[in-house]
């Protein structure tokens, strides 16, 4: 349907908040409101039906964000997010009248991460050491009145609004009794008649964007929509899902997992299949959620990808580090947490070179067709890399400021990168950079340097104008950070008292932060440093909870 043009107003979510209690209920409770809502009926007239605009070295070492502004938000409580191009949404439905309070905003967010060793040879069933990072995807979920029968998907960064009417979408193929999936199900492949089931919703998205914008945009509705239908219910409440990251999109720090973690978390956490996060949660629950989250997320990387690994996701939904292992993928993978994954002094460049995943995994994979034995001989070396670096950290005296292990642990980076060169997955602006191993699924995208210890500041001075003048990016980010999290209702308290209320998350002011400092500054987990902001809370992996 609709586009996004003709849509004026996103759904209300600036209001004043003093209102203590709001803030304090808990998850189950913003949970009973989503299904309460499924039976009320709307008393208010709706104002607006006619809208009509879009929103719319030398040995040491080694966001984009929308132009497009939204002509209006409206403060009005059964704003409507799409208009009159859709048949279905007639003016005189968007007159119904609603009476329940809406249940309050909310938001989900979870991070991109770094793969230390084991890419690519991941997705054939080897080893792979991954990490957290601090740059996150924030994903605000504003649930519009009962008067409304639209979803909105509104990626910012990627500049895809689009509008769909939940009466329109095929649940009868995603209910029915011989394809219907129950949230706790482990799905390990993508079912074709669901892909087609959808593609027709998805293709009618961005379509007068040029063919590389409206491929991502097809993409990132395709996958939205695969799990909205499995998960949702044709009662399933109208809502625009507003997303913003910090991650650098495509540039191998897993952009597209942990937009597929938020959208699985709000979509678990809108039907009530998880409790939690909370201080008190016994760390069984909190995996068994977690796994939940995942297991869904993972999901969507196939609408996307194809054949990922489920590395990312994992990382993405539970945080921290892990040596993870998938030998058959009809099965869950093999995820060891990291406990002593250590802190490495590590330089995150990106080379602004962009590419696909899936091209480069389908890369290997003709390798591995055309040259069985060498490649699989390449994919074990990378295994034992990766099982060797593990080795050395689970090591009692491993010391990550110290020369020598850091010099073992740089040889390893060297030959791990050194085989994915030969893999064929490297690009030229790569090479540029000494000691210094691809992160991701290469062919551009970020490298991850080590810095040894005895580097003076005048060499990492030198190293930065040089990556500048070359036109690199640099992040400084901190590895093992935490994994998907909620902040429950979208209010902002920045200090203030419960009784004083707080700020809830004004929806224009986030689509229109500015790049990643913008995003952080104004929803981010950490308000500054590396304290963490208050009201975000975070599943926790076994191993307990973190203030
Ligand atoms: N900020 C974002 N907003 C919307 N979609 C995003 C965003 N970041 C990533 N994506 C999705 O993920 C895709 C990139 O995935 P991929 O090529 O695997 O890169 P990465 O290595 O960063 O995961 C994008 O084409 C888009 O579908
Ligand atoms: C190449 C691969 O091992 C990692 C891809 O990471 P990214 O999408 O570039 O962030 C693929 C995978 O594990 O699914």
């Amino acid at each position: 349907m609709n586009n996004g043009k003709g849509r004026k107003k996103h759904g209300s979510v600036k209001r004043s908040h003093s209102n203590t209690k709001r803030q304090q209920l808990t998850l189950s409770e913003l949970q009973s409101r989503f299904e309460s809502q499924n039976s009320i009926s709307g008393e208010i007239e709706s104002t607006d039906s006619s809208s009509s605009s879009s929103s719319g070295a030398d040995g040491t070492v080694l966001t984009p964000s929308s132009t497009s502004t939204p002509d209006s938000v409206s403060n009005a409580q059964i704003t409507p997010t799409s208009t009159a191009t859709n048949a279905n949404m007639s003016r005189t439905q968007m007159k119904r009248k609603q009476s329940s309070p809406m249940a309050p905003a909310f938001m989900v967010s979870a991070p991109g991460k770094v793969i230390v060793f084991g890419e690519h040879a991941v997705v054939h069933g080897k080893a792979a050491m991954a990490a957290a990072i601090s740059l996150r995807s924030y994903l605000l979920v504003t649930t519009l009145s009962k008067s409304h029968r639209t979803v909105t998907l509104n990626f910012r960064d990627i500049g895809l609004d689009h509008t769909w009417d939940i009466d329109s979408l095929p649940w009868n193929v995603f209910k029915h009794p011989s394809k219907k999936k129950m949230y706790y199900d482990l799905v390990t492949e993508l079912d074709p008649d669901l892909v087609e089931a959808v593609q027709p919703h998805a293709a009618a998205v961005s379509t007068d964007k040029p063919d590389d914008i409206r491929k991502i945009h097809q993409g990132s509705a395709a996958q939205f929509l695969y799990l909205f239908l499995s998960l949702g219910s044709p009662e399933s409440h109208a809502a625009i899902y507003t997303l913003r990251s910090t991650i650098p999109i495509s540039a191998g720090l897993g952009s597209s997992a942990s937009v597929s973690v938020c959208l699985s978390a709000a979509l678990l956490l809108q039907i009530r299949t998880l409790a939690g996060p909370h201080p008190d949660q016994p760390p069984e629950e909190a995996e068994v959620q977690i796994e939940r989250i995942n297991r869904w997320a993972f999901v969507g990387e196939m609408c996307i990808h194809g054949n990922p690994s489920g590395v990312d996701n994992t990382v993405s939904a539970g945080g921290k580090a892990v040596l993870f292992r998938r030998s058959d993928y009809s099965k869950p993978p093999t995820v060891t947490p990291l406990n002593k994954f250590p802190e490495l002094p590590l330089l995150l460049v990106n080379t602004r070179q962009s590419r696909s995943t899936a091209v480069e995994v389908a890369k290997v994979g003709r390798l591995r067709e055309t040259h069985p034995e060498v490649t699989e001989a390449m994919l074990d070396a990378i295994d034992k890399v990766t099982m060797s670096a593990s080795e050395m950290i689970k090591e009692n005296d491993f010391e990550a400021d110290d020369d020598e292990d850091l010099e073992q642990f740089g040889a390893l980076f060297r030959i791990n990168h050194g085989l994915l060169v030969s893999l064929g997955v490297s690009h030229p602006r790569l090479e540029r950079i000494r000691w210094t191993k691809l992160t991701g699924a290469g062919g551009g995208g970020c490298a991850i340097t080590l810095i040894k210890p005895n580097t003076s500041q005048q060499t990492l001075q030198d190293l930065e104008e040089k990556l500048t003048s070359e036109n690199f990016e640099k992040f400084e980010t901190t590895l093992g950070g935490d994994g998907v999290g909620v902040l429950y209702p979208a209010v902002l308290r920045n200090g203030v008292t419960d009784e004083e209320g707080g700020e809830e998350i004004d929806q224009q002011k986030f689509e229109n932060a500015v790049g990643m400092e913008g995003i952080e500054r104004l929803v981010g987990v950490h308000a500054s440093g590396n304290e963490r902001r208050e009201g975000w809370k975070f599943w926790k992996r076994a191993g307990g909870w973190t203030k």
